[in-house]
This record gives C-alpha cells, structure tokens and sequence, in this order.
C-alpha cells in the first residue's frame, strides 16, 4: 500500500544548526530527512559526505526518540566508492545517478549487501527508459525535477510525463520527485503518481513547516484515493 511521504531538503537548512534543524522538521511531520550529497563534480557544487551524516545520525540517536530515516541523494562520480562510508554513517536510503556509473547492476547489490535501501535518480535529459531493467530489484526511483546541483530552482512540469510512465507501470512503486516543489506545484507531481517529496525551499522559508509539510502530503494522499477508485471502477 503506497503512503505519502514527505522529505525536507537539508540543503535549505541553517547548516550551523543541522541536528536541531532535522528535529524541527520530524517534529514538523517529515517522513524523511533528504540529505543531498554533492562532490563538485558530479554537479557544480559542493555539499557534505558521509561524516556529517553520521555526526546528524549520533545527534538525533541522543536527542529525539521519534523514527527517522535519512534519505541519502547522491550527486557524486562514483558512487560506488562511498557505499560504505554512508552504510556506516547510519544512511537509511542510498540513490545513486545512473549517469554516475557504468555498472547499476553491482552498484545495487553493494548498496543492498551493505543493509541500505537502494533508488535510481534520472536527470531531466535522461530518458525514463533506461532504468526499466532494474526497476524490480529498487526500493524507490527519484525522479529529479531540476537539473541536480542547487535548491531554489522551479520545478520542471514536463518531468510529469515520466512519473506517470513509471507509475502505470508499478503501482506500488515509491517514486519520488525532487526539486521545485511547493504548494504551488504539488499537484502536478501527486496527479503524475509521485508519492515521496522532497521540498527544501518551500519547507524551510515557511513560515508554518508544518503546515506546508501537511499541505504537500494531504495532496498525495488525496491522488492516491483518486487513483483506487479509479482502479475500482475499472
Ligand atoms: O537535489 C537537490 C538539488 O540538486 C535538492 O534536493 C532540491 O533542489 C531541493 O530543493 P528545492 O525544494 O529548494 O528545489
Ligand atoms: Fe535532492
């Protein structure tokens, strides 16, 4: 049974403040917290690796007894190289780019012999199509909604076309979309069938996250009651 998800880009967070800024946000409702790694290579900017993921890790282990899971989304070359480095900073989900590596198959099973989740992530140039032979062995696809690099960005509305391909495709696929998104735009990407949401800048610039975090998942949610009665009646 597919469930809304939303989560929060730390990318937008006051990084001085990041354990205090992630309990903010699962106290604000966040099913993930979306930790956005970047090499300056892969993309042209430079972010954080796994040590301040795992510091973030020991920090919310001693300070907060609610669930959470970090949502690790990868723009680095080489991927494989950080499996586990990021395994051991205690990363929830590992999405690599397929554009980062040449073997997605190995990638996976490493990802997964290292007891994370694994998720593709496709640029907006690249074609649905070429994660279809590995779409059974994923826990989740990202469909990426800006070209990877920055928050802050607007949200590309023709991505929509290939959410809906991989959502007629896997009905019970987690497929998440990333970049751009806002009360303004959620229900383009909740109608296409996107059930995971990474928000940074309309989270973290409200002036009630709360609030915004719950607008985002009563729109998913209200497209995944849509779509069962539409498999009802069919
Ligand atoms: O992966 C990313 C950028 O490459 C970020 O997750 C994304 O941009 C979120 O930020 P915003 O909601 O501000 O667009
Ligand atoms: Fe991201």
């Amino acid at each position: 049974m597919l469930k809304p998800k939303i989560a929060p880009s730390m990318l937008s967070c006051d990084f001085s403040q990041l354990g205090e800024e992630a309990i903010r946000m699962i106290d604000s409702g966040a099913d993930y917290l979306h930790m956005d790694v970047m090499d300056g290579h892969f993309v042209n900017n430079l972010t954080f690796g796994a040590p301040v993921v795992n510091c973030l890790n020991n920090y919310l282990q001693k300070n907060t007894k609610k669930e959470y899971v970090l949502d690790c989304h990868l723009m680095v070359s080489n991927p494989e190289k950080w499996v586990e480095d990021f395994a051991k900073s205690g990363a929830t989900i590992f999405t690599f780019h397929i554009e980062a590596t040449e073997n997605p198959s190995e990638l996976i099973e490493k990802i997964k012999s290292n007891g994370m989740k694994v998720s593709i992530a496709i640029k907006p140039k690249t074609d649905v199509s070429i994660i279809f032979p590995f779409l059974d062995k994923l826990d989740m696809v990202l469909i990426m909604t800006v070209e990877p690099g920055f928050g802050g960005q607007s949200f590309m509305k023709d991505m929509m076309k290939k959410v809906e391909i991989l959502r007629e495709k896997l009905p019970n696929l987690d497929i998440q979309v990333d970049g751009g998104l806002s009360p303004k735009t959620i229900d383009f990407a909740s109608k296409a069938g996107a059930n995971v949401i990474v928000a940074g800048t309309s989270i973290f610039k409200s002036d009630d996250p709360a609030e915004t975090i719950q607008i985002l998942k009563d729109s998913v949610q209200n497209n995944l009651i849509d779509k069962d009665k539409d498999k009802d009646k069919k």
